[in-house]
């Protein structure tokens, strides 16, 4: 693959921006001069694909810093009219582990509400764009994870890890615009009502079976490869038109989603301060520890 990391490409469908240019352009968008931080990007002059690769040890797990860099990318990509973009994550065990929940336990409600508009900023760009999307999903990805492959167009997923929204075994409720992103890829309405309910979370390749991916890779290479494939199977003359009926089947969710936005941050930051949720938390997050 002609790929060069973070230093894009002059000719063919990418017309990126260079490093130095990438970082003068985060500072101007987060009034902070540092460059990416926690994932790499790559382009393929050829294919015109981009493959963002998430890099936040141990787990991927999505502070405000992670998500507006993965939002910010999204959007540099559709500047660059990139035709595709491959996201998958640099850990062998784990794709996103969801919100940072050591960032959301005791917090300020300043902070807490800096991780969910970044949180709803992210699904917003990731859901809207008109790039071709695809998560290769080579680790576990559970809740906020859940939704950054839900989100995608298609999903490749290697065998043997969990994928899953499991919000209310935190005790809280899904969103709306999630539950809408769930319904997108699994359609029925009693098999998504349940599975979101009882925070079901399948393994692989039972996930495959219930339509929640599209495909097993026993690689991340062959992952890649049929990433690739997916995103190259739509001929160059479609993408304007392909762009605009993906926006037409997502708008009316997009357009809930704006609607209520206001409403969804004040639902968060409610649950997630009450006494009891905070209580839980805390032994969740002992638990992982007590795993190690
Ligand atoms: C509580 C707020 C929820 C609000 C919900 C409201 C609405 C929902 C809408 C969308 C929302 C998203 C909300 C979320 O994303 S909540 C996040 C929920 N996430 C989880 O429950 C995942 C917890 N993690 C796991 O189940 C496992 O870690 C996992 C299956 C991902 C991987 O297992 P594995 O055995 O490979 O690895 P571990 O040893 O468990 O973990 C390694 C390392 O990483 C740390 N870690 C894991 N998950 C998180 C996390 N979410 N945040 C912070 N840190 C995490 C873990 O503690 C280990 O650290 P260390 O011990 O090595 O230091």
């Amino acid at each position: 693959m002609a790929a060069r990391i973070m230093n894009l490409p002059k000719h063919g469908l990418c017309h990126l921006m260079r490093t130095s240019a990438l970082a003068r352009h985060y500072a101007g968008s987060t009034g902070s001069a540092s460059p990416p931080q926690f994932t790499t990007l790559s382009v393929d002059d050829k294919t015109g694909i981009a493959t963002l690769t998430l890099n936040r040890p141990p787990a991927n797990a999505l502070n405000a810093a992670f998500m507006g860099e993965i939002a910010r990318s999204i959007k540099e990509l559709e500047k660059s009219k990139c035709r595709g973009l491959i996201l998958t994550s640099s850990s062998e065990r784990i794709f996103c582990a969801g919100l940072d929940l050591k960032e959301c336990y005791q917090a300020e409600a300043s902070h807490l509400q800096g991780i969910w508009v970044a949180l709803q900023n992210l699904w917003h760009t990731l859901y809207s764009t008109p790039l071709i999307t695809v998560a290769l999903i080579n680790g576990h990805t559970v809740a906020g994870g859940g939704m950054l492959a839900l989100s995608s167009e298609y999903r490749i997923m290697l065998p043997n890890f969990k994928i899953g929204i499991n919000e209310t075994m935190v005790g809280l409720a899904v969103p709306m615009w999630l539950i809408d992103t769930y319904l997108n890829v699994i359609p029925n309405r009693r098999v998504a009502e349940w599975d979101l309910t009882a925070s079901r979370i399948y393994k692989s390749e039972h996930a495959l079976k219930a339509g929640l991916v599209d495909e097993l890779a026993a690689s991340k290479e062959q992952g890649l490869e049929r990433a690739v494939a997916f995103i190259s199977s739509y001929p160059k003359h479609s993408l304007v038109a392909r762009a605009i009926t993906k926006r037409q089947f997502r708008e009316k969710d997009l357009k809930n989603f704006e609607d209520n936005r206001q409403h969804d941050l004040e639902i968060f930051l409610s649950n997630i301060q009450k006494p009891n949720v905070q209580s839980y938390l805390g032994e969740y997050l002992e638990s992982l520890k007590k795993k190690a």
